[in-house]
């Protein structure tokens, strides 16, 4: 699957695909940049050249935040790809996903961010700091 040809499939209704059947070399920003306002509240960074996608949240309890990212691991497994379980505070967290195996991003990144972000985990999130 060529990136050059981003499909208007929702990234929700896609599965990751294995690693190794993707294309040999990242996302390039443009083609990333298609695809930022399925994942609004995800930030496309520039980490030491690799591109990634991170997004942090508010969290009601530290034990709340862990397990969040439980949640999210089981959603890792199902897609058969993973993020980059970066923090957890005392009342925030922060995942970035990037494909490990392609050194940047693809598509699977976006289909992992879109569907960590339609999990229903209202009970342990804030929606904002006032929550
Ligand atoms: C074969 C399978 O696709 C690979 O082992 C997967 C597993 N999960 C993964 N997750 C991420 N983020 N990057 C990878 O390169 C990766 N590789």
């Amino acid at each position: 699957m060529s990136t050059s040809r981003i499909s208007l499939t929702r990234l929700t209704d896609k599965k990751c695909v294995p690693c190794n059947l993707k294309e040999l070399r990242p996302m390039n920003e443009d083609s990333a940049r298609t695809l930022m306002p399925q994942v609004p509240e995800w930030n496309l960074v520039n980490d030491a050249g690799i591109m990634k996608l991170r997004r942090s949240w508010t969290v009601k309890t530290f034990s709340k935040g862990l397990n969040f990212f439980k949640i999210v691991a089981g959603l890792a497994e199902s897609e058969g790809h993973h993020p980059d379980l970066h923090l957890v505070g005392w009342n925030n967290v922060v995942i970035e996903i990037w494909t490990h195996a392609i050194g940047g991003l693809t598509e699977n990144d976006f289909i992992l961010a879109a569907k960590i972000d339609k999990l229903d985990v209202v009970d342990l999130l804030r929606r904002k700091p006032s929550d």
